[in-house]
């Protein structure tokens, strides 16, 4: 068997808890089999490891390895995507399809949220697992593929086989073992250490010194419950690392980007508050930063400017309306600007590639923004995807489609 540690580093994984490592351990040892394997676990543990794993240590690495979130594809056309379509099979079916059970034969599909299956697409599932069958939409023709089956869930099985969304007999026949992927919470020793690898990860990101914990801050997060686990501490060590400009933080500074316990985000701006003029709050300073992190960029571009320039009437002819929006009306005169003494010949050639950063990060914005809200969304209704989709008024599908995008 691999040494536990060598597969941690080989597939990126941190930690050393013992039940995080009996997981390991079980999925190394299914591997080599054709075992179907159910992974359970709440959102953002890890699954998506597993499947990896399974795959890369068995006879199957050299062929496909398909990983399908069933819950970010639509109802209408999981069939078509699962299992292929006919030419004509329905209105745009202009051309035959393969479904990811025939480019993935002698290959292993990873079935994430398989609990958002719809039920008849768990009829069709139930017999690739039972005889390797399956017939594309609008045909009649009976297929044959060999696929290994690892599936996901962060729900109750039983939940929804009780309340016949999920079929019993495809359940018992997709856990034949079942890996379960303990929650943040309980895995104690290994938040700190997750944290830290995290926080040198985006400091060689963004090139910067990584932040460190001081003692009291490392006992907040070891109190925390992380309801939205891995992904949630990951989140938290991007946010900490580009937002603080001091690299040590204390227990109060991290406090502010731990939403409480119940889900409620904490107030950055001001004490008191009522419970929703959270958004408002957080809105402004998104807003602020938003604003600063663009002027900065405006006088970027206008430093260079300067510097490229010799002519400093020009310059500021031509970036006229960028000085007013820096400046208000209030424009610098020329000897201003002159007192920045800049040498004429500074090397400029290189190195200035942030003209490209001002067009992307004016397009990032948006993303950024979307990003934020959805997360903020996540964090205030304890990681429920359905109650944050209310919120947001996107479906459930699009949010899941969205976390998955942006790994939040
Ligand atoms: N042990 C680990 N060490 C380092 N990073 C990890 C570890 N486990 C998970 N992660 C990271 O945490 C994030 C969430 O993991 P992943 O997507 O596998 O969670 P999940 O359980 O599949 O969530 P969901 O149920 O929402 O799909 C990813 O960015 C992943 O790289």
């Amino acid at each position: 068997m691999e040494d536990l540690q060598a597969l941690k580093q080989r597939f990126g994984i941190i930690g050393n808890d013992v039940h995080l490592n009996m997981a390991l351990e079980k999925a190394v040892r299914v591997a080599p089999t054709d075992i179907s394997v159910l992974v359970t676990g709440e959102s953002g543990v890890g699954k998506e490891n597993i499947p990896k794993i399974i795959h890369q240590l068995s006879h199957r690495k050299h062929a496909k390895y398909i990983a399908v979130n069933c819950g970010a594809i639509p109802e209408g056309t999981i069939d078509s995507e699962l299992f292929g379509h006919e030419k004509g099979a329905f209105t745009g079916a202009t051309q035959d399809r393969k479904g990811y059970f025939e480019v993935a034969d002698g290959g292993t599909i990873f079935l994430d949220e398989v609990g958002e299956l719809p039920l008849t697409t768990q009829v069709r599932l139930l017999r690739v697992l039972e005889n390797g069958e399956f017939i594309k939409v609008g045909s009649s023709i009976v297929q044959k593929t060999d696929v290994r089956i690892v599936a996901a869930t962060n729900v109750n099985m039983f939940q929804a086989i009780e309340k016949e969304r999920f079929r019993e007999d495809l359940y018992y026949r997709l856990s034949t073992v079942e890996i379960h992927l303990p929650a943040l919470r309980e895995r104690n020793q290994d938040i700190h250490l997750l944290f830290r690898k995290f926080a040198s990860d985006f400091a060689q990101k963004y090139r910067m010194p990584a932040v460190r914990l001081e003692d009291d801050a490392v006992q907040v997060l070891l109190n925390y419950r992380f309801p939205g686990n891995i992904r949630q501490l990951k989140n938290l060590a991007e946010q900490i690392s580009v937002i603080e400009e001091s690299r040590n933080i204390s227990a109060s500074k991290l406090q502010l980007y731990l939403p409480d316990n119940k889900g409620n985000l904490p107030a950055i701006i001001g004490g008191s508050k009522k419970e929703n003029d959270f958004s408002n709050e957080r809105d402004i300073m998104y807003k602020i930063l938003f604003d600063m992190r663009n002027d900065i960029n405006d006088l970027k571009k206008l430093t260079l400017d300067l510097l490229n320039n010799e002519n400093i009437e020009e310059v500021q002819q031509e970036n006229h309306q960028l000085i007013e929006k820096i400046y208000g009306n209030k424009e610098p005169k020329s000897s201003n600007i002159e007192v920045l003494n800049i040498p004429q010949k500074v090397a400029v050639e290189k190195n200035y590639d942030f003209i490209e950063t001002i067009e992307e990060d004016e397009s990032l914005s948006l993303q950024d923004k979307e990003i934020e809200m959805i997360k903020r969304s996540l964090e205030k209704n304890n990681n429920k995807r359905k109650l944050a989709a209310k919120e947001l008024g996107i479906s459930e599908r699009t949010l899941y489609r969205k976390i998955k995008q942006y790994d939040l």
